[in-house]
């Protein structure tokens, strides 16, 4: 299958170059830049040198339409809205890793990003790419918007005890941390190593766009619209999401108990390991993979579920839950081209 991707030099768009170079179903044909049209990738990226040798190209919507069957969309939020329409006009199937169709609501769209949202038409049609969740609708999807990098990692850890009613709704929190990467490529106050290194700082605190795509997930599963407290913190260093979230429990039950339901929901799911009991997992045990893994432990004293979740931002949390939705949509083992062990140490 040909494929594009827009958003060239970006870290996400390279990240899937990388990941689909061992896809045996994918070929990238086409890799769209913005800024670096007319150069080569390995000019501003040399790790790519004699591995992938392509020359970056200027969108033409006509003759993308025509050449790929497949486009990925990896730019800043506020982009692929107005790209989308025109690829899906010519039965272009689209998979945004931006968060432009991930709302349904286009006013929520803009209160939280500040920009104009999409067509409703288009966001109508968009499917939420959270895997493991959403398999089936998925599957037959020509839009997916895949989920933001936090949304992953708190949605996979929450799921299970949501589904099962196990906790108080009211009571969740979320303590989320990030590397730098998750704020791409591009150079900002916040983000450079001065600012960054031997630091640790909370950002966005009530204001993060993931708020309300997490929401709409829960609400989704539950039929109740329940806010939740969302904290993100940017940690010195390069990749990793870990959420740590904790939500009171409804029931008396063990840390055994809610393992063993875990381990049941994901049991088919392969980039879902759950640690077992007293052991929880850190950043680094799937640094580079797609993988997401979580451990928890209930609190008999407060009567509080602790849910530590960790995946790669850009792999789990980008481009590798992205590719595991593609293959999802061609009915591909969800396997195919994202075996990677993770890196390590
Ligand atoms: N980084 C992460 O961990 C995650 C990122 N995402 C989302 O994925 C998307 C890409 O993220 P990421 O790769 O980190 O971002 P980057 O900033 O690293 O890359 C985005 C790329 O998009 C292109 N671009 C920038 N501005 C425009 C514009 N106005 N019009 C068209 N193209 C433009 C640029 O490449 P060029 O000039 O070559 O076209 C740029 O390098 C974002 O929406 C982000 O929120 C989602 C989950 C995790
Ligand atoms: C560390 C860091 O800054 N991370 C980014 C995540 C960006 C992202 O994935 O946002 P959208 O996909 O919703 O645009 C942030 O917190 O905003």
């Amino acid at each position: 299958m040909k494929a594009a991707i827009i958003g060239g030099t970006g870290y996400s768009s390279v990240e899937l170059v990388r990941l689909l170079h061992q896809h045996p179903f994918v070929d990238v044909t086409t890799i769209i830049s913005n800024s670096q049209a007319g150069s080569m990738l390995h000019e501003t990226y040399p790790h790519v040198t004699c591995v992938v040798e392509q020359t970056l190209q200027s969108l033409d919507l006509n003759k993308l339409s025509q050449s790929v069957e497949i486009v990925f969309l990896a730019t800043p939020s506020g982009v692929s809205k107005s790209i989308v329409p025109g690829l899906m006009e010519n039965g272009v199937k689209c998979i945004d890793l931006s968060g432009d169709f991930r709302l349904r609501s286009a006013q929520s769209y803009e209160e939280w990003y500040k920009h104009t949202a999409a067509d409703e038409r288009y966001l109508a049609k968009a499917t939420y790419g959270l895997s493991e969740i959403y398999e089936e609708q998925i599957k037959s999807a020509t839009l997916i918007a895949n989920p933001g990098c936090y949304p992953t990692a708190t949605l996979l850890g929450l799921m299970p005890v949501i589904k099962n009613k196990l906790i108080d709704n009211k009571t969740i929190i979320i303590d989320a941390k990030s590397g730098v990467s998750g704020a791409g490529r591009s150079v900002s106050m916040g983000t450079h190593f001065a600012e960054v290194n031997e630091n640790l700082k909370a950002y966005k605190i009530g204001a993060h766009q993931h708020i309300p795509e997490i929401e709409q997930t829960l609400q989704n599963e539950t039929g109740q619209s329940q806010a939740i407290t969302f904290t993100t913190h940017l940690v010195p260093m390069t990749r990793g999401i870990m959420c740590t979230m904790h939500a009171n429990l409804s029931d008396v039950i063990t840390t055994s108990d809610v393992l063993q339901l875990y381990n049941e929901f994901y049991q088919a799911h392969h980039f879902v390991r759950v640690r077992p009991e007293g052991t929880f997992p850190s950043t680094k045990e799937v640094l580079g993979s797609n993988f997401c893994d979580i451990g928890l432990h209930v609190d008999a004293r407060t009567g509080r579920l602790t849910i530590i979740s960790v995946i790669d931002n850009l792999v789990k949390g980008a481009s590798g839950q992205a590719i595991q939705n593609l293959n999802l949509l061609n009915g591909w083992d969800v396997r195919t081209g994202l075996l990677e062990v993770p890196v390590y140490p």
